[in-house]
């Protein structure tokens, strides 16, 4: 198979683990006979420092001309002071937004090499296999008027505003992911406070009659967030609006042993689709080698799954991330006891050579 991916770093430690996911993204697509051609862009900070903007219209061009993105991090204190059109997050937001990418997965498994890894207890975060899948194009983030008002300035209003339709297809698209896992959806909203939770609730309801298979729960986001801590192993598909999507999955991050362990699929109806890790640009320990990539090299092999169909080379990718942990290695974001903690680039060298050796090759490279 022949793809073209957009590539954009991005800023801290977003060129880190790019790097580390395309080292291994070009170790598994040689050895199954694929072919990619990658085209960086710029994003976030580094655009802003080098085209005046964080989202210049050049990369949304590489974007609209290739397969698939896959995007680092973008952010830091160098532009934390910025007006708000000069801030990297903008361009995070205006690429999602343009590439109509509304439905963000983010799943969050817990690794037996990891699980002493996690604060909370072993016995909670086993066989944790949970998906939260986010709405990414509407509610708080986009919502118009968004402002500081009156005459000092000491007014201000954010909007969270959904259509139909934008509430719709996300919880589609969350029912359709239950149905092919173990059927439970747990809908997420603030229906108690907010109108359009109760919209959004009425949606899930409604569209719950099309799934008799998949067992629905409505629950409201404060007790979801104590629920996910207190017993996470309950949860199979989460769906919730923009803003509670984004608090949950840091939160559930902590199930893992570190943020720096989830992937992201930011997806639409076709097969488009631009792959992210959940962290941020990590400014604290961006340039020292220490970036735990496994939450991006994970992105990447969302990417051959869900842009490519390619499941054996996704899984092939997982494996090695599997097999790695279970060998001991981990970067020092990861409390593992007796853990060998090494750098983002030997952490990705061992990836490399799992994926290498001769068990994890196909056949017909052996
Ligand atoms: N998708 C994105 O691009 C994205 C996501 C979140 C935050 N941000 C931006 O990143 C900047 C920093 O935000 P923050 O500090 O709140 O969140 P962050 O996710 O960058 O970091 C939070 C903590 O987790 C650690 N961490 C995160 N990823 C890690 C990794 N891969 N390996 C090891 N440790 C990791 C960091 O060192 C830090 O201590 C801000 O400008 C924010 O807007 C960007
Ligand atoms: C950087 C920021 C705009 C972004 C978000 O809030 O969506 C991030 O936190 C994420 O989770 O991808
Ligand atoms: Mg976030």
């Amino acid at each position: 198979m022949k793809m073209k991916l957009a590539v954009l770093p991005g800023d801290g430690i977003g060129p880190e683990v790019m790097d580390a996911a395309i080292r291994v993204l070009k170790t598994v697509l040689d050895n199954y006979g694929h072919e990619a051609v990658f085209e960086n862009a710029l994003i976030g900070g580094a655009a802003i420092d080098e085209a005046g903007t964080p989202l210049p219209e050049e990369t949304l061009d590489i974007c609209r001309r290739s397969d698939a993105i896959l995007l680092g991090a973008v952010g830091g204190p160098k532009w934390d002071h910025n007006p708000a059109s000069l801030r990297p997050e903008k361009g995070l937001l205006g690429i999602r937004k343009e590439m109509g990418l509304f439905a963000n997965l983010r799943p969050v498994k817990a690794y037996a090499p990891l699980l002493n890894a996690s604060p909370l207890k072993r016995e909670r975060v086993e066989n944790v296999d949970l998906v939260i899948v986010r709405e990414l194009t509407g509610g708080l983030y986009f919502g118009r008027p968004s402002e500081r008002r009156g005459p000092d300035g000491n007014e201000v209003i954010d909007t969270l505003a959904y259509t139909r339709e934008e509430i719709e297809r996300i919880i589609e698209k969350a029912f359709q992911l239950a149905q092919i896992r173990r059927k439970k959806l747990a809908s997420v909203d603030k229906a108690n406070v907010l109108e359009s939770s109760r919209m959004w609730r009425e949606i899930a309801e409604e569209t719950a009659k099309k799934y008799p298979d998949v067992e629905v729960s409505h629950m409201l986001v404060d007790s979801t967030s104590m629920q996910l801590i207190a017993n996470p192993g309950q949860f199979d598909v989460i769906v919730t609006e923009n803003m509670f999507g984004d608090i949950l999955s840091d939160e559930a991050s902590v199930i893992t042993g570190s943020l720096g362990m989830l992937p992201s699929a930011s997806l639409r109806s076709d097969r488009f689709g631009m792959y992210e890790p959940v962290h941020g640009s990590a400014p604290d320990i961006a340039g020292q080698g220490k970036a735990n990539p496994l939450g991006m090299v994970l992105s990447a092999a969302l990417m051959l799954r869900y842009s490519f169909g390619l499941e054996k080379e996704a899984a092939a990718i997982e494996k090695a991330v599997d097999d790695v942990l279970q060998d001991g290695y981990c970067t020092g974001d990861l409390q593992v006891k007796n853990g060998k903690v090494v750098s983002t680039h030997e952490l990705t060298d061992k990836l490399i050579e799992k994926l290498n050796n001769s068990e994890a090759r196909p056949r017909i490279l052996q």
